[in-house]
């Protein structure tokens, strides 16, 4: 299912036709918000209700997709993740960067409101359960990503995410200290005609997806 025909947040009524200038949406950041809640929730039930095999040909597709939009991983540092809540599993294709010579890292959150940390990680290296039970590496370097894949829950036409609301990649892109290449990541069926972007949202410079 698109989510094309999903309601607008509130103030959009406020833009009507005519006006030589819209009024200023009161709060609009509040009724994004709201609308990002309900949207969440709508993307999550769909992904969650994809059967086994529909997700694991969709990964497999992402790690194609992910292959021709990276080129060679050798000597880079890619950011990957631990998949949960239905997420793409791209920890194979994570052990193939590695073997072709890559750096693999796991975000890791430190506590909430506050940048993700990356931290290195090859097979075989204990992972311990961190913030929403997540995996992350126990210990191990924190390392400068070159490349960052972002599990979203949707994206947009202008390459927006929409992850699950903590802030969490937006915060870490802001304060990252050498730029990395952004990618987004996801099911085809997680695009939104727009997430109504707001000043903190930082755009991906390339989605990949199961299309
Ligand atoms: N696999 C994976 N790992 C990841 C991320 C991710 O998106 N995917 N993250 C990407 O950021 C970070 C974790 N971010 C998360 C942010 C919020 C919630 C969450 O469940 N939030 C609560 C609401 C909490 C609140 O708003 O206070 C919820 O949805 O019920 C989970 C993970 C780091 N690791
Ligand atoms: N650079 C930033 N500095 C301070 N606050 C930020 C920054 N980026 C995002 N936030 C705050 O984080 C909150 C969640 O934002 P948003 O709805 O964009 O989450 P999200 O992108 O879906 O989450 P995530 O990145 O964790 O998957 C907002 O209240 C927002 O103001």
């Amino acid at each position: 299912m698109s989510g094309e025909y999903a309601s607008p947040p509130c103030f959009m009524h406020e833009l009507e036709p005519g006006r030589d200038h819209a009024p200023a949406p009161r709060d609009a950041w509040a009724d994004v918000a709201r609308w990002r809640q309900a949207e969440r929730k709508r993307l999550l039930d769909a992904r969650l209700a994809l059967d086994v095999a529909a997700r694991h040909d969709s990964a497999n597709r992402i790690a194609a997709a992910l292959d021709r939009t990276i080129g060679k991983t050798g000597g880079r540092t890619v950011s990957s993740y631990w998949p949960f809540r239905g997420e793409p599993d791209l920890r194979n294709w994570s052990i193939r960067v590695i073997e072709r010579g890559g750096r693999i890292a796991l975000p890791v959150v430190i506590r909430k409101n506050w940048p993700l940390e990356f931290r290195a990680w090859t097979p075989g290296d204990p992972l311990e359960r961190g913030m929403w039970n997540i995996l992350v590496p126990a210990r191990g370097p924190s390392v400068q990503p070159d490349i960052v894949i972002a599990p979203l829950v949707g994206f947009d036409a202008a390459n927006y995410r929409l992850g699950y609301g903590g802030g969490f990649f937006d915060r870490t892109l802001a304060t990252l200290p050498r730029r990395a290449f952004v990618i987004g990541v996801g099911y085809a069926a997680s695009r939104v005609a727009t997430i109504y972007p707001q000043p903190h949202d930082i755009a991906m410079d390339a989605i990949v997806t199961d299309a």
